[in-house]
């Protein structure tokens, strides 16, 4: 399988007056075409602050980053937007759709970004909410606002899908709908997701899973029998 993005000896130093909080600590990790890996850790153990160096919205403090060949971390803001532009799809807990525009529309937003957008009826299809194209957000429950989400950080068609406690806010049925979305596009679509949750039992669905403490990779570990989506317990 290929590298899609490297990390080596990456550190994120926040200065806090006289004290240095090392968000994250010398990590050197890899992540790989079209898999799916989970990333678990209590509170303030450096899971979003990976997920935003990974994700070009945030530097480093030290160490490199590769976007396959591309050296991130020597490009400088240029390099890092069009990354961040067009490899990279993000969702968050609370779903950050526009209000003021239906699922269509918001989806389609993704065409003012990007050079190369899949086809947002398309995309709506495929998380199974066409019929709700015209609904704005306030008319959907918070599952179908987030495959939503989904929907449009997909239709930039990235090659990496970030997810920060994309199933936060939702009751089990909903999370196992919007979980087995994301599988679908690691599996099928071929790219590759990255999902952050404090739920461990997501962990069993994952291809991989890493697990940080303290600003540290603990470890990484290989699931060789990852669970379907549905048989996920929450
Ligand atoms: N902008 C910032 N300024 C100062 N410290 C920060 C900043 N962002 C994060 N930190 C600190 O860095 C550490 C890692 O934070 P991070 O948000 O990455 O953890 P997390 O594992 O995602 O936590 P949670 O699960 O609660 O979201 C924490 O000690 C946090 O307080």
């Amino acid at each position: 399988m290929g590298v899609l993005v490297k990390g080596e000896n990456v550190s994120k130093v926040y200065k806090m007056g006289e004290v240095d909080i090392y968000a994250l600590s010398s990590v050197s990790f890899e992540i790989y075409d079209s898999e799916l890996l989970v990333i678990l850790g209590p509170s303030g153990s450096g899971k979003s602050t990976l997920l935003n160096i990974v994700g070009g919205m945030d530097t480093l403090t030290s160490g490199e980053l590769y976007y396959r060949e591309k050296a991130l971390h020597k490009g400088g803001r240029r390099l890092l937007t069009e990354y961040r532009r067009d490899a990279v799809g993000f969702v968050f807990q609370f779903y950050n759709l526009m209000p003021n525009l239906t699922a269509i529309e918001n989806v389609d937003l993704a065409r003012e970004i990007s050079q190369s957008p899949l086809n947002a009826e398309q995309m709506l299809d495929s998380v199974g909410l066409l019929a709700r194209k015209d609904h704005f957000p306030a008319q959907l429950s918070g599952g179908e606002q987030q495959r939503v989400a989904i929907a449009r950080a997909l239709a930039k068609n990235p090659e990496i899908l970030l997810c920060d406690e994309p199933t936060g806010a939702l009751d089990s049925t909903s999370s196992r709908e919007v979980l087995k979305i994301l599988r679908k596009f690691s599996t099928e679509f071929k790219k590759t997701v990255i999902i952050i949750t404090h739920e461990a039992s997501i962990a069993n669905m994952a291809d991989r899973v890493m697990y940080i403490r303290d600003g540290k990779i603990e470890k990484i570990v290989k699931n060789e029998n990852p669970i379907g989506a549905d048989e996920v317990v929450l």
